[in-house]
């Protein structure tokens, strides 16, 4: 029997105590405001820029969208990054991933101010996070939700083999460097890497972050696999799914986040986390 990792779950505690904390920075006449940069009209990112905006609002956080054309330059996106760090009612600020093919992401997140950087995109910060350094800065919130829910779950990774897929800057690689940090042994694997089954058959803790529906079953696992699956796909019928393929019937998986209701709202719930700590950080 298959035990299911209830995302929605760790997300609502963890959204009751960010509720608290913007009460009380409000009591000190500080609103935590966060601004999201949306640049053309991906339907994914339209959607998933409006469930932030409504879950910042109903936690009591001042929320701004800022719409740029598809067809934006360079010097537009980076004239608005800018202005929002130079505008004091903004304290955290998101760039909404994937960017449209003519920008330049990395110098965007770049432009960021660091002490704004929600997202934890910024070189300086993506640093600290690599470096293990002591004291406060923002990283990427999808890997940081998934420790959270890890945590939540009690799942050891101390000594914990655990497989990444996928080595993007912002699921793959981070998570890699906050379970290094946590002392787990981290294979990151992609689509170039030779031999998948033999790292899966070693797996504690499988992390899927390719983003294609069926690509893992419960026959690549090894018995008593935790999986997280980050996917968010749509499958044949145009429904949400992730990479992982199961059923109740499976025996290898003991674990796993379904999607939705897994790691999708701990996202949006650390970013809510995170917008806050950076008004406490700053205070
Ligand atoms: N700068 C930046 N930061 C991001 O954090 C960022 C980004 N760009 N670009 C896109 C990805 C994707 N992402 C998701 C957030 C929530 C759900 C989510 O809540 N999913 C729900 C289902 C949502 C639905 O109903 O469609 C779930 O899995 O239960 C999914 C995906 C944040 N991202």
């Amino acid at each position: 029997m298959v035990k299911l990792i209830d995302g929605w779950q760790v997300a609502r505690t963890l959204n009751a105590q960010t509720q608290v904390r913007v009460a009380r920075l409000r009591k000190q006449a500080i609103v935590p405001g966060l601004a999201v940069v949306l640049v053309g009209h991906d339907q994914a990112s339209e959607r998933y820029v409006r469930m932030k905006e409504k879950k910042a609002q109903s936690l009591g956080i001042y929320s701004v969208l800022k719409q740029l054309p598809a067809d934006s330059t360079q010097e537009d996106v980076l004239q608005t990054v800018t202005a929002l760090n130079q505008d004091p009612r903004i304290t955290a600020i998101l760039v909404q991933a994937p960017l449209p093919p003519q920008l330049d992401a990395t110098q965007v997140f770049g432009a960021i101010d660091p002490a704004k950087d929600v997202d934890g995109f910024h070189p300086e910060n993506v640093g600290k996070l690599y470096l293990n350094l002591p004291g406060h800065y923002p990283v990427a919130c999808t890997p940081r939700g998934i420790m959270t829910l890890l945590a939540a779950n009690q799942v050891p990774l101390q000594g914990a083999n655990v497989v990444v897929l996928g080595k993007s800057a912002i699921v793959g690689k981070p998570l890699a460097a906050l379970l290094l940090n946590a002392g787990a042994t981290v294979a990151v694997l992609h689509s170039q890497t030779k031999e998948r089954r033999s790292f899966l058959s070693a797996a504690d803790v499988v992390i899927s972050a390719v983003g294609q529906a069926h690509l893992l079953t419960d026959a690549d696992f090894q018995p008593h696999t935790i999986v997280i699956d980050v996917g968010q796909n749509l499958d044949e019928n145009g429904r949400l799914v992730g990479d992982v393929d199961y059923s109740e019937a499976a025996v290898n998986i003991e674990q796993i986040t379904p999607v939705p209701g897994g790691v999708g709202p701990m996202t949006i719930a650390t970013l809510m986390q995170q917008t806050v700590e950076m008004s406490e950080w700053s205070k």
